[in-house]
């Protein structure tokens, strides 16, 4: 059972074509027809996924950077990413100027129950304060919001009525960028091939620039996310993969350290050990084109470094000469998987980078 995508009523009818919207009648169905054209082509449906409540399935065999959903959110707010939401009456606001079809679409997601743990603390508090019957409407959304909730641009959060149904998973097989000339519309590609009736899966942590182990991937996604992951990495025995994940993560670091001691020439090795890593690493392979980046750049500093910190003419042969090479597997993956190459997270990286020996070298 589900509620009617347009008046919110119990259904079990589903879009015949697609099965990704409910509806209780045929008149329902005819009014949202302009919006649901739009997504009813999409390879995949909405169905119940094991153990975690509903899931996207594909219904074709799928490859790399096959788009998979492109969609604009029903809500957003800007005043803060997902589990730091500033202000909870900003969201009031918003979400009482939404008509009625985007607010019961938001109320058709998951997570409508009492169970404060969906909140984070701003929002407790907020949620605690009041039970008047007028206010219960929108706490209820704002719980939904705290488990759906998805970051869209660098200081936003938003409700997607299907990518807020995509499952998570620490080896995932797609991943989602918003769009260069459009923020807030997000996009859903293709990472690793899907076969017809395989669940599509993302990694709702995979943006955050570490490679957390088992536990803390899980405690990570239970503070932030409020579930116990059941994914198919999290489920095996995963020493082998925290082996790996413990050497990236340590790599990293030495990327960042060597280059705090001005030993360019280090973090440079770490940034290309780095690198060989992930290539091996099928679950981690999301973060390659960052970390390709991150070594072009670290090759750039050595390179005007070499003089002042005499590096070997043989080193510089055999690494440093190759950073376009680098550069070019940084866009090859980006371009491969049709994602959008988010430019101001690499200027982050670049202006980290550049902050490395205390320089005040200009880059480009
Ligand atoms: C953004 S929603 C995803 C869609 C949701 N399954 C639904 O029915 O609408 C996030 C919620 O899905 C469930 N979920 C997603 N990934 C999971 C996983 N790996 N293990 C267990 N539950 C998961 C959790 O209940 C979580 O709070």
């Amino acid at each position: 059972m589900a509620n009617c995508t347009v008046c919110g009523k119990q259904t079990t009818k589903q879009c015949g074509k697609c099965s990704n919207a409910w509806y209780c009648r045929t008149e329902c169905q005819r009014s949202d027809w302009k919006n649901h054209k739009k997504v009813c082509k999409y390879p995949f449906e909405i169905k119940e996924s094991e153990g975690k409540g509903l899931g996207l399935f594909a219904t074709r065999d799928l490859q790399i950077g096959d788009l998979v959903v492109c969609e604009d959110p029903i809500i957003y707010l800007s005043d803060g990413i997902k589990g730091v939401l500033k202000s909870p009456q900003t969201f009031k606001h918003t979400y009482e100027n939404l008509g009625v079809e985007e607010r019961n679409k938001i109320l058709a997601l998951v997570g409508a129950d009492n169970d404060l743990t969906a909140c984070n603390l701003v929002m407790e508090s907020c949620l605690d304060s009041s039970s008047r019957k007028e206010d219960q409407e929108w706490k209820r959304a704002l719980r939904i919001y705290g488990r759906n909730a998805i970051a869209v641009d660098d200081s936003g959060s938003a409700l997607f009525s299907t990518i807020s149904r995509i499952n998570h998973s620490c080896s995932p097989n797609v991943d989602w960028s918003y769009l260069e000339n459009h923020r807030t519309r997000k996009e859903v590609r293709v990472i690793r091939n899907i076969k017809v009736g395989e669940e599509v899966l993302v990694d709702y942590l995979a943006k955050s620039e570490s490679f957390p182990l088992t536990s803390d991937r899980k405690e990570a996604l239970r503070w932030g996310w409020h579930f116990e992951c059941k994914c198919s990495l999290c489920s095996l025995d995963h020493d082998e993969n925290d082996a790996l994940r413990k050497r990236v993560q340590q790599l990293h670091d030495s990327v960042l350290n060597c280059g705090r001691r001005e030993d360019v020439e280090g973090a440079a090795n770490a940034a290309l050990q780095k690198c060989k890593l992930l290539e091996k690493c099928e679950d981690l392979k999301i973060h390659l084109p960052v970390a390709y980046m991150e070594l072009y750049e670290t090759l750039i500093m050595l390179n005007l470094y070499r003089r002042a910190y005499g590096i070997n003419d043989a080193f510089m042969a055999k690494v440093a000469d190759r950073r376009e090479e680098y550069r070019e597997k940084a866009y090859k993956h980006c371009r491969r998987t049709k994602l959008y190459i988010d430019k101001a997270m690499y200027n982050k990286k670049i202006k980290r980078l550049a902050m490395m020996g205390g320089s005040h070298i200009l880059l480009r």
